[in-house]
Formats: C-alpha cells, structure tokens, sequence
C-alpha cells in the first residue's frame, strides 16, 4: 500500500464521504458519512464502494460501515375510527407492494386483541425465537417479517389480558430484532381510545395512515381517528377509500354498496391528502383468508395498492 492517503484510491465524489479507509489482512474497510443522504443514495454508495474496492488485487473482502445518523425505523401507523374497515388487509398488502418497489419493511401487528396478520401473511403457526432476550420476527413467503399477538399466544387467548399485560406485549413487539428493516408498518386496533394514544406515545409513529369505508358512520369515526394522531403529534400521512364499489364477477354490473368518494370528499374537508381506493373485491377476501395477499400477484387486483405504496413510499423518500 502507497504511503498516501488511501482515499485517493476512490473517485473524489466518493472520497469526499470516506472518513477513513484502511485495508488489513486482505480486507479493506470504509467508514462513511452518509449525513443527509437518502435511502437509495445510502445504498449507491456503498454500493460503489465495494464494488471499487473488491476489484482489488489485495482485496478479498470489503466492508463499509455507514455512520450518518441512520434517521432508524421510520414507523407508519395505519388506523382505522372502526372496526371491520380493512386495516389489517391494507397493512398487509402496502407492506408486501412496498417490500416490491425495494423497501426494507418490517410489520407489527399491534391489534393484539385481534392479530389476524399471521392468517393473511400465511404464518399462522411459527413461533417467534428469542434472541439476546428480544424477538426475532417471523418471516413471510413476501419479504416482510412480522411480528403479531397471534404468533405468541393461542387464538383468543389475549382477549382477557389486562391493560399492563397488553402494554408489554406491545413493548416486545416493537423492540424486536428488526434488522435492517427502514420502515415499520403498523397495524393498529381499530378505535381511538386509551390504548391507541399510549401506544402512539409510546412508539410515535413518523406519520399515519386512515382507512375508512364510505358509509358516513366510518367516515365520522375516521375523522375521530385523525383527532387522535393529531393529539399524539403524528403527522396524517392520508386517508385511504376501501370496500369501495362493487364490480359484480357475475354479471359485472357496478354497485356502490358503502356509497363511494366519501373518503375522498372528507379527506378535502379535513384537508388531508388522499392516497386513494381499494375496490370491494371478492378476490380480496379469499386471497386473505388463504394467506395469499393480493399485493403480491401480478393480476389487476394488486394495483390499487402498489398505487398506494407508491404515494406512501414518496412520502418516506421526502422526509429522509
Ligand atoms: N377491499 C376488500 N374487498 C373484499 N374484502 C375485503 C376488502 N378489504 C377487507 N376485506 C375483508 O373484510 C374483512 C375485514 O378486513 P380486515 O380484517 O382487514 O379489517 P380490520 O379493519 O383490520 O378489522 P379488525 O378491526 O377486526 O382488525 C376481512 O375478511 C377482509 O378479508
């Protein structure tokens, strides 16, 4: 190795961003700041790092430890005023249409009374590990990891849990081994009472999601839901339209059985951004029920939700 600084081994735009570079027993080794930059540029420079260093002679292995002030886990809520509406199925589904555009998404499913993310992720059944007394999440067939009160504890066993007992539970999930998980998407139960507001004290989200139907009572208790995140300070990312009209597989006749557009017009009224609808489609409900999210199919019935993930993952690229 020359007596100069090694840095000058990289291109200047490069080298700017190498606090040191040193090589050692056939390894070299980068410390870089990555102050300020964004995911994808993170990613690229690394990248561009190990890709110039590995073409050494000398060089066997390359590893690069990026030192910025990893911004962590931006977490995203995703609530609902009411039950029923479809929480747990967009979750779901923007995690996997996430994960798909190249995100490193993680889930919690935080509706402990009622988890029904191990039967849609198609992991109903595994059982977390303990590592270093934290959880290890359970993967999915779709690149997402998961954790849920439904791969800890026996179908309806947590109904009868206590206040404290449900706050620990949580404290677990979300102080898991998330890896390199970026984003953590959360599947909150639905309603905006006590529970809801700790926990999103607790673990503040960087912004939330509002899914609602269009009849005008989900769309009341959905603006209860926007009064909440505004109470516990987390930026409403927008609201999104399910179970909106019906395009009947038989005949194809188009029906609107919860009304349609009422999200959209209350999200003008509450001015909060709409980040669009999801069809009531049977296709839906099955691909659900059998652990087989529709987000994950090339077939149309994906498409309102990467539609979805793509606004969301926008709104994830502007704040880093
Ligand atoms: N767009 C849709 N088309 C057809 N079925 C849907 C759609 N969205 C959700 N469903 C179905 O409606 C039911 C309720 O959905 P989901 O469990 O996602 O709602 P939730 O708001 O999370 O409910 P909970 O409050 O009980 O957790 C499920 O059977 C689901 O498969």
């Amino acid at each position: 190795m020359s007596s100069t600084d090694p840095k000058a081994l990289l291109p200047a735009a490069i080298a700017q961003r190498v606090s040191s570079l040193s090589f050692l027993n056939r390894r070299a080794i980068a410390v870089v700041d990555a102050s300020g930059l964004g995911e994808s540029e993170r990613s690229g420079l690394e990248q561009a790092i190990r890709d110039i260093l590995i073409e050494r002679d000398d060089v066997d292995e390359v590893r690069v430890a990026m030192t910025a002030e990893r911004k962590g886990l931006t977490i995203i809520a995703i609530g609902s005023g009411k039950g029923g509406v479809g929480k747990s199925t967009l979750t779901a589904n923007l995690a996997i249409a996430l994960s798909r555009k190249g995100r490193k998404v993680g889930l919690v499913d935080a509706d402990i009374y009622g988890p029904s993310q191990p039967v849609i992720l198609g992991n109903q059944g595994e059982k977390p590990v303990a590592h270093d007394e934290k959880l290890v999440p359970v993967a999915s067939r779709f690149g997402v990891p998961v954790l849920s009160m439904g791969h800890l504890v026996e179908p309806g066993r947590a109904i009868a849990w206590r206040g404290p007992m449900a706050a620990g539970a949580l404290t677990q999930l979300f102080e898991a081994h998330w890896g390199d998980a970026e984003v953590l998407l959360v599947d909150l139960p639905p309603g905006t009472g006590d529970v809801q507001l700790t926990m999103l004290q607790k673990f503040k989200p960087a912004g939330a999601v509002i899914v609602s139907t269009p009849q005008d009572l989900a769309l009341i208790d959905a603006a209860r839901a926007g009064q909440l995140f505004d109470q516990a300070g987390v930026p409403v990312i927008g609201l999104v339209e399910n179970m909106s009209g019906y395009a009947c597989p038989h005949c194809g006749e188009h029906s609107d059985p919860f009304g349609q557009g009422g999200v959209e017009q209350a999200a003008g009224r509450l001015e909060l951004p709409f980040l669009g609808r999801i069809p009531l489609d049977l296709a839906i409900r099955q691909g659900s029920d059998r652990g087989d999210p529709p987000a994950a199919s090339d077939e149309a019935v994906a498409r309102p939700f990467i539609d979805i993930a793509d606004r969301l993952d926008a709104w994830i690229s502007a704040r880093s």
